[in-house]
């Protein structure tokens, strides 16, 4: 019988340490790789596995950009380092920077094992990567830009016309955008990356915080795509009041039609309150890019520009967040920390994710859709730097891959994705079947 969520206070049951600042309510990625470098026994250096390096006269030579290395100075980078690189040229640099071992054991529940799965796929995957055609990723460029553009000629065009529908264009291009914006944050910097500030989603804490902990520590208890949304949204199985469990349902919607402005309202106080930086920048400019372009082209005074952007923005908050929490990892079927875990840990970080994901039938098949939908996931998840439109070209070696560790990749449809992320936040008893059960039969739900 599943145990009662009531009688469990928060806790992982992967075995994870309770991050530290976890529950802070004003918090930002910066506050949280504070708390990871209390957590992670790095001694200041970067961990990786058991090892520590110091990699301070790498950070600008590292051919993946300067970024991650400064970003994560201090912490366990092991899951960052072994799913960002699929050549072994990486690894065979690493003695190079070697210092010494960790004092304390890993706090993560994942192992990345030579005849693992994610290692052995990864090892089949490597040598397609020389003959993976170009023109996918220039078809993924081309889609971002054109739907950029379009953007900025609706906008315009509400401006000029102070019409709503047109506006409404421009908000649901604005979303299409960002998401495609993040087919290029995984990757060394690129001026693509920046698309996701055109919504006034804040593309650096979009960067850190889906990339350095989402991607890595999917659906745990340091998932802060998960943690930066409580208690308003409670994904994990565990206590939760009567608000949040049934009236989040109808909150939700209003609260993503609002939540790329929060973000900006959140860094403005933790600028205010907690005298942080929050690191202003040029990203920044780029938020406020369109409602300048539809000021000065659109012919209007100001405050009609702004009525026509700001719409723009709420439309673009609402479809984007919508997408982004509906579009993998949430179901009651897909493992969310605090459910019962396989059996053995620490367990094959490539079994985690697939345990924390299901892809969706109707986008997988189509460039276009995978682009703007967060589609292929658990493909995306295990080779992120690739483009979105090349993963089809892993399918086969990847179906391979789940043949011989007995696992199938589970795929469902959107609505039922779309019904199971509800019928997670209000569930509030841990789920007491181990993941693998799921992934040994593969039903259509
Ligand atoms: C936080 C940890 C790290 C992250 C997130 C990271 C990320 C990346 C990214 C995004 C790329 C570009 C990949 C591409 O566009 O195809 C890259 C390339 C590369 N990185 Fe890192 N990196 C990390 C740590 C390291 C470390 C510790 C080393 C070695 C000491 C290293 C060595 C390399 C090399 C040699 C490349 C060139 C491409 C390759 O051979 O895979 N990286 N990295």
């Amino acid at each position: 019988m599943a145990p009662k969520a009531q009688n469990i206070p928060l806790q992982s049951t992967l075995g994870m340490k309770y991050p530290t600042y976890r529950d802070l309510r004003l918090k930002n990625t910066d506050i949280w790789l504070e708390g990871k470098r209390i957590d992670d026994g790095a001694e200041g250096l970067w961990r990786i596995h058991d090892d520590l390096y110091d990699l301070n006269d790498f950070i600008d030579k590292h051919p993946g950009g300067a970024f991650w290395l400064k970003m994560t100075k201090g912490t366990d980078i092991t899951e960052a380092f072994e799913v960002h690189h699929i050549s072994d040229s990486p690894e065979k640099l690493l003695p190079k920077y070697w210092k010494r071992k960790a004092k304390t054991s890993r706090n993560s529940p994942f192992s990345f094992k030579d005849d693992g799965f994610y290692r052995t796929l990864k090892r089949k995957v490597r040598p397609l990567l020389k003959d993976l055609p170009k023109r996918d990723s220039r078809w993924s460029n081309f889609y971002s830009d054109i739907m950029a553009f379009g953007l900025f000629l609706f906008g315009v065009l509400a401006t000029r016309y102070i019409d709503f529908y047109f506006a409404t264009i421009c908000g649901i291009l604005m979303a299409l955008v960002t998401i495609a914006g993040h087919n290029y944050m995984h990757r060394k910097d690129n001026w693509r990356m920046y698309y996701p500030d055109l919504s006034l989603l804040q593309s650096r804490e979009f960067r850190m915080f889906h990339i350095f902990s989402h991607h890595l520590y999917t659906n745990t208890i340091a998932d802060l795509e998960i943690s930066l949304h409580e208690p308003i949204m409670e994904f994990l199985p565990k206590r939760k009041s009567f608000v949040h469990r049934y009236l989040s349902i109808i909150y939700a919607p209003f609260y993503w039609l609002t939540l790329n402005h929060i973000g900006v309202i959140k860094r403005i106080l933790i600028f205010l309150v907690l005298k942080r930086t929050s690191h202003f920048g040029f990203h920044d400019l780029v938020s406020f890019f369109p409602l300048l372009v539809m000021y000065v082209l659109g012919e209007q005074p100001f405050w009609i520009a702004f009525k026509m952007w700001f719409t723009a923005t709420l439309v673009a908050s609402l479809y984007f967040n919508l997408i982004g929490f509906t579009a993998a990892h949430h179901h009651p079927k897909i493992f969310h920390d605090g459910d019962k875990p396989r059996p053995e840990i620490p367990f094959d970080w490539g079994l985690g994710q697939l345990d924390a994901v299901m892809d969706r039938f109707e986008i997988d098949g189509s460039h276009f859709l995978i682009l703007t939908n967060f589609g292929n996931h658990a493909l995306h998840h295990f080779f992120p730097t690739l483009d979105h439109g090349q993963l089809k070209y892993l399918e086969p070696v990847f179906q391979e891959t789940l043949k011989e560790f007995n696992i199938k990749l589970r795929k469902t449809t959107i609505p039922t994705l779309m019904l199971g992320m509800f019928k997670q936040i209000t569930n509030a008893d841990p789920n007491s079947d181990p993941p693998e059960l799921y992934l040994k039969s593969q039903k259509r739900n």
